[in-house]
């Protein structure tokens, strides 16, 4: 079995796969500690030949967490941010300062879809853009909504969207506080990646399919008004680009990658863009 680790800031995501089959065994997530109990927080290391990990945590999480699988499995493997990988320039100026999850996530979108822009709906929200000739522009950091929720300190914090709602009714002006928080920063959140996505087309002459990952990607995607795809394990499909182990990642194939949805045409970008600025 393959142990796919993506450790954020506040989850830390697993997934087993099988190393033969190249299917999904099963998955969890347990909040990002200082230490780990195999067998209770994350699945027993008998079964497990290699780990494959992309962290956010700090510093001594990652350290400790690699001491403990490494004296179980024989290949643990620990992605960087490096200058250039899988044919993505890393645009940071200083590329190892690029979060790792963001570069993974940028690898991911660009060897599905070529050019991507590769959104993060987690802790932060993270909307990075490679263009198609492998260029990665950099990106935009915004906190995420449970963070934009908890910074107001109104007594709201353990309220949280229902990931059921239609985004019609998260846009209306909230009559309660629950409601004038949530509405609030969903509408904070989508609005800035619409603009944001309609900006950088814009400037760049391009348009590019988007692709959403993480814990608030679902809800975050009724919001978001260009064609888009959700891919919860993006992070983990550069994991599996970075470190092909099984024979489906060596032929190239990423765990749940979806269909790379068709962007609209530039012009209608502008023209969106044009009408937003009248208003
Ligand atoms: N069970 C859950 N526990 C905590 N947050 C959840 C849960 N389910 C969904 N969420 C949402 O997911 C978000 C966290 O997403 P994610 O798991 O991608 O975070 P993360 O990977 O720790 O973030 P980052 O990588 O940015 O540090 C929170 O903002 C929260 O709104
Ligand atoms: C922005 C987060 C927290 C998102 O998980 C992570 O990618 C990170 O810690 N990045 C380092 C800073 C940067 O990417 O510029
Ligand atoms: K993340």
């Amino acid at each position: 079995m393959i142990l796919d680790l993506d450790i954020g800031n506040t989850l830390s995501k697993w997934r087993l796969k099988d190393a033969e089959s190249s299917e999904i065994r099963s998955r969890g997530a347990v909040w990002t500690r200082e230490e780990w109990r195999p067998g209770a927080d994350i699945p027993d290391l008998d079964v497990v030949e290699a780990v494959r990990i992309s962290s956010v945590a700090r510093t001594a999480v990652l350290e400790e967490t690699v001491a403990l699988l490494r004296r179980q499995v024989r290949h643990v493997y620990v992605a960087r941010s490096t200058s250039e990988a899988l044919g993505v320039v890393n645009g940071y100026e200083e590329p190892g300062r690029l979060g790792v999850d963001r570069w993974m996530g940028a690898l991911a979108g660009y060897q599905l879809a070529g050019g991507c822009c590769a959104v993060d709906c987690g802790s932060a929200i993270t909307i990075d853009f490679v263009l198609p000739g492998g260029m990665h522009l950099g990106g935009f950091i915004i906190p995420g909504l449970r963070l934009m929720k908890e910074s107001l300190k109104l007594g709201t914090r353990n309220v949280a969207i229902d990931p059921e709602s239609e985004a019609d009714a998260l846009l209306e002006p909230g009559r309660r506080t629950v409601d004038a928080v949530n509405h609030g920063i969903y509408m904070a959140a989508v609005s800035a990646i619409n603009r944001i996505y309609s900006e950088v087309c814009d400037q760049q002459g391009v348009t590019l399919p988007v692709l959403l990952t993480g814990g608030d990607a679902r809800v975050v995607s009724r919001g978001v008004q260009v064609p888009h795809a959700v891919w919860p394990d993006m992070v983990y499909g550069g994991l599996e680009a970075c470190y092909p182990l099984t024979f489906a990642e060596r032929a190239g194939k990423m765990s749940g990658a979806p269909r790379v949805p068709e962007p609209v045409s530039l012009e209608k970008i502008r023209a969106g863009l044009a009408f937003s600025m009248l208003l």
